[in-house]
């Protein structure tokens, strides 16, 4: 099923009296794959539940299909959130079942198909995430890697239109990661559905996705094509993209103004950026993303907006895909043709990261907060139980509304 816009317009969420993040504004395009990055507790799992209807803003608006998620009703939002696929970090499989019932499980509880048919979709999906020949083993009894695999081929039983990653990476070696990337721009190929992936993983960054945001001190400090953000020579860009301790991102907050703008000033290298790695394609013989061609004729509708170092890094990326395309006898796709077009303005400003003297002062992001913790966001362990699954599963109608802040009113318009 070929994925949906998902368009988020000023939201904000707190817990009492603590804000996570406000005035968040940001569109996924249908079918294209998207990263959300930032510094640990800056809120990125809080919006990913926010999108799904698990949480909810005190203001904005999260509209899909025409449905606005954070003021429509209880049984429409249950409706929506059929229509997407989450993998959650461990893969939350139910302990106690085998790899087969615990992928057959969403369709035996949300669909009225017969055994036969749940174990060709069982079956399709289990091939699809390279686990065919493993439906009698144990989530214990498998590797890390594999129980991610397993909870994605149990996202993908519903054909889902939207498939939120929550750290696919997370626990794995670079080797696992690297062939979990591949899995996840395969299946954007067979699927075109719209992928949202939060990671702190740079690689994964550089290498999977159409588009990346960031969120920073309390906002989204960037969203737009990849080339954007890997090309930004804003000191927190390069700080994250590096690694690096110096620099304004601290151990569990943002370093104060003084001590970022020293380190700044000592180290002479902190402006350099890693070079841009070329994103990752479909394997061979599976079909072209439907994603590309859609996403280049954005891009160069936007060219002239976008910063002179993100033009030149996609006009580059759109040459060396034009030149592989030749050489493997291809013809050059139309995104291509588009991308050798002429730009105008090519130096018109975009948004950037703030600062670190813009920003006011902040709160430590791991300061415990005056508001229980919604069962919902409980730790999750390696495994669960289907009622645990059933009071955090999107394809669940919500048990209640989980504590957000007072009262929520319209969002500003301003879209990114
Ligand atoms: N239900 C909740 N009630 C109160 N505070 C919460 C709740 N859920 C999350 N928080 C707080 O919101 C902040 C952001 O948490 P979140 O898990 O979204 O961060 P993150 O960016 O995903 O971090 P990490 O990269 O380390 O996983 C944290 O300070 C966390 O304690």
């Amino acid at each position: 099923m070929p994925g949906v816009e998902v368009k988020v317009e000023g939201l904000t969420k707190s817990f009492g009296r603590a804000n996570i993040w406000s005035d968040v504004t940001l569109t996924l395009p249908p079918g294209e794959v998207s990263v959300l990055l930032g510094p640990s507790g800056t809120g990125k799992s809080v919006f990913l539940k926010s999108l799904i209807g698990l949480l909810k803003p005190e203001k904005g608006s999260i509209v899909i299909h025409e449905t606005d998620l954070v003021r429509c009703s209880e049984s429409r939002l249950y409706e929506i959130r059929k229509l997407f696929g989450v993998l959650f970090q461990d893969g939350a499989l139910f302990g106690s079942m085998n790899l087969y019932d615990n992928i057959a499980f969403p369709l035996r509880e949300h669909t009225k198909k017969g055994e036969a048919e749940i174990r060709d979709i069982v079956a399709e999906k289990m091939d699809m995430v390279g686990l065919k020949g493993d439906e009698k083993k144990l989530p214990g009894e498998i590797s890390g890697g594999m129980r991610k695999r397993a909870g994605l081929a149990r996202a993908l039983v519903l054909d889902p239109e939207i498939i939120l990653f929550d750290e696919p990476d997370s626990g794995l070696d670079p080797v696992r990661t690297a062939y979990l990337n591949q899995l996840i721009i395969d299946l954007n190929a067979q699927t075109d559905a719209t992928f949202l992936i939060v990671t702190h993983d740079i690689n994964t960054a550089q290498t999977v996705p159409d588009n990346i945001g960031m969120l920073y001190r309390k906002h989204l400090a960037m969203f737009g094509p990849r080339e954007v953000l890997l090309t930004s020579e804003d000191p927190v860009v390069a700080q994250f993209l590096n690694g690096r301790r110096q620099g304004p991102i601290g151990m569990s907050e943002e370093k104060d103004t003084a001590q970022a703008a020293r380190e700044m000033a000592e180290v002479d290298e902190l402006s350099g950026l890693p070079p841009i790695k070329p994103q990752l394609e479909a394997t061979a013989g599976l079909p072209e993303r439907k994603a590309v061609a859609r996403r280049q004729k954005r891009v160069a509708e936007m060219m002239h907006t976008l910063p002179p170092a993100a033009q030149e890094a996609i006009r580059r990326s759109q040459a060396e895909s034009g030149q592989a395309a030749q050489q493997t006898g291809q013809q050059p796709t139309r995104q291509q043709a588009v991308g050798a077009a002429p730009y105008g303005r090519p130096d018109a400003p975009t948004q950037s990261i703030p600062r670190v003297q813009d920003a006011g002062p902040s709160a430590p992001q791991d300061a415990p907060l005056g508001q229980p913790v919604p069962p919902q966001d409980a730790p999750q362990g390696s495994s669960q139980t289907p009622q645990q699954y059933r009071q955090q599963n999107v394809q669940q109608p919500p048990t209640g509304r989980a504590p957000g802040g007072p009262g929520s009113g319209p969002g500003r318009h301003r879209f990114r």
